[in-house]
C-alpha cells in the first residue's frame, strides 16, 4: 500500500545521501537544514521508537546516538541495506507504513522523515489509527515531512519551481501526496492525538502528535 515508489527509491539509494546534502539543485531547498531538522526529531523522539521510511538510516542514527532504542520499517531493499551498515544497532524490516510486523513490546514513539506523504490522505487516515492502538498512553508521533498551509502557497511554491526550471520538483509538488496543514490537523484530531506544526523550511514541517488520554 502506497509503496510504489520502491524501485525508485532502489535507485535512489546509492546517491540519496549527497542530494540531501544539497548536490541537486532542484531538491537543495527541501532539504536545506536536513541534519538539524533531523536533530530535533531525534531529541523529540521517545524510546523505543518505531521509524518508518528510514531511508538510508539518517535518523535511525541520531537517535541510536541519543541512547534511544529504534525499530525501522523501509520498503526499498537498497535503502535497508545502506542503513543496516550505518546503524548496526536498530533492527531494520520490511515493511511500510500501514504494513509492518507485529513488534509486541510498548511503543513510545512513531517518527519518520520525509515519507508520509507517499500515503494518500485515506491511507494516512488509516495508519494513523493503527499508531493510536499501537502507542502507549502519552506516546507521540513525530514526523517531518512537506506540507502546505493553503492552496495558494502550494501555487506559489510550484510556480517558483517552475520558473527555476525544477520540473522535477514541480511534478512531484503535483503528484505527490503532500497535505495542507488543515487536513493533517483533521488526521490527527479525529483520530486521538493533539497535535502541532512548526516550520522548518520553505517545505517542511515539523509534525507531534500527543495521544490524548483515554481517547
Ligand atoms: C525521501 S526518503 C526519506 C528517507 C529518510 N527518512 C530521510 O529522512 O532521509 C523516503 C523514504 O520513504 C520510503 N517509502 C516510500 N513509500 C513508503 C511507504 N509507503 N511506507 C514507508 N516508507 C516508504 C522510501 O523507500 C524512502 O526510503
Amino acid at each position: 500500500m502506497g509503496v510504489e515508489f520502491v524501485d525508485l527509491f532502489d535507485k535512489w539509494a546509492s546517491s540519496y545521501d549527497d542530494t540531501v546534502a544539497g548536490s541537486d539543485p532542484e531538491y537543495k531547498e527541501v532539504f536545506e537544514g536536513y541534519d538539524e531538522m533531523l536533530d530535533r526529531v531525534a531529541e523529540h523522539a521517545l524510546s523505543p521508537a518505531i521509524e518508518f521510511g528510514v531511508g538510508t538510516g539518517n535518523l535511525s542514527r541520531k537517535m541510536i546516538e541519543r541512547n534511544k532504542i529504534v525499530i525501522g520499517v523501509e520498503p526499498s531493499r537498497e535503502m535497508r541495506k545502506i542503513a543496516s551498515v550505518k546503524c548496526p544497532e536498530a533492527a531494520i524490516y520490511e515493511g511500510d507504513f500501514i504494513d509492518f510486523p507485529d513488534f509486541q513490546l510498548p511503543v513510545q514513539s512513531i517518527v519518520s522523515s520525509f515519507a508520509f506523504h507517499h500515503l494518500t490522505f485515506d491511507e494516512k487516515e488509516e495508519a494513523v489509527k493503527k499508531y493510536h492502538q499501537l502507542l502507549a498512553e502519552n506516546g507521540e508521533i513525530v514526523f517531518l515531512d512537506t506540507l502546505f498551509q493553503s492552496e495558494t502557497a502550494k501555487k506559489e511554491i510550484q510556480n517558483e519551481a517552475k520558473q527555476q526550471g525544477f520540473l522535477n520538483l514541480f511534478n512531484d509538488l503535483e503528484e505527490e501526496h503532500y497535505e495542507y496543514l488543515q487536513d493533517m490537523t483533521r488526521i490527527f484530531e479525529n483520530n486521538g492525538f493533539n497535535v502541532s506544526f512548526e516550520q522548518q523550511n520553505k517545505f517542511a514541517w515539523l509534525i507531534r502528535a500527543v495521544k490524548k488520554e483515554n481517547a
